[in-house]
């Protein structure tokens, strides 16, 4: 399914709310599988996260995630702990391309049994579950910061609980610091300093514990780009959103204060107002606390035309797909000069942007949602846009109700 989209405005004013973050959800389902006494409210609506809740519900032994990422790497840590039959985790043809073996290593280092079914450190995995008797593993850090989340959170129900040594620049540490926040609000000890992180063993309890899980702010990026690129005076008010945060990519509210967006939070909402117009200067980022914005900032600098100079960037690479590679490739079709490295991006101010382009997806959910709203300056279409049900599948529909018009 193409979407071409017309040239549009924003109602002046709308309200949108958000399901749970995917990451938070995708944590919770586990820590439930093995805690049953987790409850969880405003679980993610996205693909990833009922991926992982029909793998951890059926009894199949031959689970497909699809291309959920975190689903991928936390229940290959599961069925490692899990003392049942031999399962065979596989995924999409683009997750069979994302390494794993240094979670695979990790987890071997353990005790584990894993094998790779096809090539040798990437999906599928034959798991043959088991007690895992190890308690310290050393890993690199710079490559995803999932290996060390799917690690965290069995760690828990280890028999010693779990030290990891960590090599390297640490990547998307607030996904580390979300991990290790929800682990100690379900009641688990953990410590983290310098290259080194311990968790303590925890046992269930009687109590139930209930979580209710922030809406994504990865989703949210798209409203801030739409707000970016509109008049003075246009608002969006989104749900349920906290100050405080587990989710790193909430550093959005700061970094569109230079795209003239100004965020005020309330009780469980904000609301994103375009109060000034964008600073003339080049926008200056690192992203690697934060890479799956990566693209919703190209393009609303890009909409804005602003220049704009990315780094931090190394894990895009192996993400949906080569996001450096996709952001170049579509935003050079639209009239833009973008030169990337490995880890960085940067984007030459714009004179012009292109009309009635085509925008390649290449299975990526963000590439969809990040071009989308350039439908305020020019029209253009959008290919196979259903890729978004990765992360938001109401994406589409919510857009629509804030006056972005559909041919
Ligand atoms: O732990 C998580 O929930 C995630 C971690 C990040 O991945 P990397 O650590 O591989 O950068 C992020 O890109 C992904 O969307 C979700
Ligand atoms: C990279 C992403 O997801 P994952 O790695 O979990 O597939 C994403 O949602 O942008």
């Amino acid at each position: 399914m193409n979407i071409k989209l017309q040239k549009s405005t924003l109602h002046k004013q709308s309200n949108i709310a958000i399901t749970g973050s995917k990451s938070e959800s995708n944590r919770l389902l586990l820590l439930q599988a093995l805690y049953p006494n987790i409850t969880i409210a405003n679980i993610s609506n996205s693909d990833d996260a009922v991926l992982m809740q029909k793998a951890l519900k059926s009894s199949d032994t031959i689970k497909d995630i699809h291309h959920a990422g975190t689903a991928m790497r936390f229940l290959t840590a599961y069925y490692a702990t899990q003392n049942r039959q031999e399962i065979t985790l596989t995924g999409s043809a683009r997750m069979q391309e994302r390494p794993i073996k240094i979670l695979v290593e990790a987890l071997r280092q353990l005790g584990a049994d894993i094998q790779y079914t096809n090539n040798e450190g990437y999906p599928p995995l034959q798991i043959k579950g088991q007690k895992l008797q190890g308690n310290k593993v050393t890993l690199d850090a710079n490559i995803s910061s999932q290996y060390i989340s799917a690690l965290l959170l069995i760690a828990p129900t280890l028999e010693n609980g779990l030290t990891l040594s960590l090599n390297g620049k640490i990547t998307s540490v607030p996904y580390i610091n979300m991990t290790l926040s929800l682990l100690n609000d379900l009641g688990v000890k953990t410590h983290f300093e310098g290259n080194t992180i311990t968790v303590q063993r925890f046992e269930a309890t009687e109590n139930v514990k209930a979580f209710t899980v922030e809406s994504d702010w990865s989703s949210a990026s798209y409203f801030y780009s739409l707000i970016a690129l509109s008049e003075i005076g246009t608002t969006i008010e989104l749900s349920s959103y906290k100050e405080n945060s587990l989710q790193g990519d909430s550093c959005l509210a700061e970094i569109y204060k230079e795209f003239g967006v100004e965020t005020v939070f309330a009780e469980n909402t904000i609301t994103l107002s375009k109060k000034w117009e964008a600073t003339q200067e080049a926008i200056k980022l690192d992203l690697k606390n934060a890479p799956d914005i990566a693209q919703t900032i190209a393009v609303t600098a890009f909409g804005l035309k602003l220049s704009c100079n990315m780094i931090g960037l190394h894990t895009l690479k192996i993400k949906e797909t080569d996001r450096l590679v996709a952001l170049k490739t579509e935003l050079e079709k639209l009239g833009a000069s973008v030169d990337i490295t490995d880890a960085s991006l940067h984007l030459h101010e714009a004179t012009q942007i292109n009309e009635n382009i085509i925008i390649e997806t290449y299975k990526d959910h963000r590439m969809a949602m990040a071009f989308a709203p350039l439908a305020l300056r020019v029209p253009l279409e959008i290919e196979k846009a259903d890729v978004v049900s990765k992360s938001f599948p109401d994406f589409w529909k919510d857009l629509q109700n804030i006056g972005i018009k559909t041919v």
